[in-house]
């Protein structure tokens, strides 16, 4: 298991990790959602040794890797621009980190080709060995720079945004494969991404990191249906957040004030979070019994497939974002720049304390 405590690292006046606790167990796909600028690849850099922090400890199984030159970390790191030679065939780029490695290097060429060949096979990549790293496909370079770690057996993979530079399709495909692949090894990879819809496709948990800080480490499902603050609840791009303070009439917010159940009440300054699909949209006067709502001006739509999203703008001139599934659609026929009230039920909801 790796281990982070209190690690902080800066870059004059600029706090990229601020005391951040972290861990990655054995055998687990762990994503790493943040967004750009967070600390993301800072906190590759210091788990992989490029960068040591400026205080806390890094460790594995209880080893201080503090101090430890990256090339004898047993960590491997796949790059974002993949970072082949380009001057070197597939399997040589492969073949190069087995040769080259500081513990064990393999220097038998027969040995070297073999365990290349079945690195490269362990990708999908048998038969490409002899072609030129410029004659095969982005996708295919991803594989060789995936193979190329994954030779030299690491103790766990940190991948620095590894579908960002692959289309759309191609990303999909390359989901799957690395989830079987690593399944495969029974390694842990840590799957850094921007992306909230590729950190809860490939996780088995997904870890948010905002403010240098991990604010909610947890299983996908359990994060999108359960953030912990409003900060994990933004990263999900899914819930719509509302701050406000909690007062004698209730819990107020520059959209409206929300007669909340004295159980959900917080006790100074909150937010109320709720997700995009457990709105529904009614005429002012046709809220449901119960109901908790706010009125929003309605904006536009936007058609996506297999959902529609609906824009909204509250009185204090917030966006807010409802989303409805066409196989079950909820939302009436609505008029652009009409005033809706915008419903759900108290159990829907969630209460963040403290500032937003
Ligand atoms: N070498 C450096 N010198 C100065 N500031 C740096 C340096 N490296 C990173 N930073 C700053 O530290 C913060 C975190 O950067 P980092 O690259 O870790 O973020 P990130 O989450 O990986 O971003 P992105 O998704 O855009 O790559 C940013 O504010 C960045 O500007």
């Amino acid at each position: 298991m790796l281990t982070l405590s209190g690690v902080s690292r800066k870059y004059g006046d600029v706090t990229a990790l601020d005391g951040l606790d972290f861990t990655v167990p054995d055998d687990r796909y762990v994503s790493l959602l943040g967004a750009s600028g967070s600390g993301k690849t800072t906190l590759l850099r210091v788990i992989a040794g490029f960068e040591e922090p400026d205080t806390g400890t890094v460790s594995f199984d209880r080893t201080r890797l503090d101090g430890v030159p990256p090339h004898l970390r047993d960590i491997g790191f796949v790059f974002q621009n993949f970072a082949l030679f380009p001057h070197l065939s597939v399997r040589d780029n492969v073949a190069f980190g087995l040769r080259h490695r500081a513990k064990a290097a393999v220097r038998d060429p027969k040995e070297v080709i073999e365990r290349a060949e079945a690195a490269l096979d362990l990708v999908g990549l048998k038969g490409f060995g002899h072609r030129g790293v410029g004659a095969i496909s982005g996708g295919q370079r991803q594989r060789v720079a995936l193979a190329r770690t994954l030779v030299t057996e690491p103790r766990i993979v940190l991948l620095d945004e590894p579908l960002g530079a692959l289309d759309a399709n191609l990303r999909a495909r390359m989901c799957d494969e690395l989830r079987a692949i690593r399944e495969r090894l029974k390694v842990s990879f840590l799957h850094v991404t921007g992306s909230e819809a590729e950190a809860l496709t490939m996780g088995d948990t997904v870890a948010i990191l905002s403010g240098g800080r991990i604010v909610q480490d947890a299983p996908a499902t359990r994060l999108f249906a359960n953030p912990d603050n409003a900060a994990a609840a933004r990263h999900l791009n899914a819930w719509n957040i509302l701050a406000g303070q909690g007062t004698g009439a209730g819990f107020a917010t520059g959209a409206a004030t929300f007669a909340l159940p004295p159980h959900l009440m917080p006790r100074g300054a909150g937010s109320l979070g709720v997700r995009f699909d457990q709105i529904s949209i009614a005429r002012p006067d046709a809220v449901p019994e119960g109901h908790l709502s706010f009125p929003a001006r309605y904006l536009t739509g936007e058609f996506n497939g297999p959902t529609a999203l609906a824009f909204f703008r509250t009185n204090d001139g917030q966006l807010v974002q409802v989303v409805d599934h066409l196989g079950q659609p909820r939302l009436p026929e609505m008029t652009e720049g009409a005033t809706y009230a915008l419903h759900f039920h108290p159990d829907q909801i969630r209460i963040f304390e403290g500032a937003a």
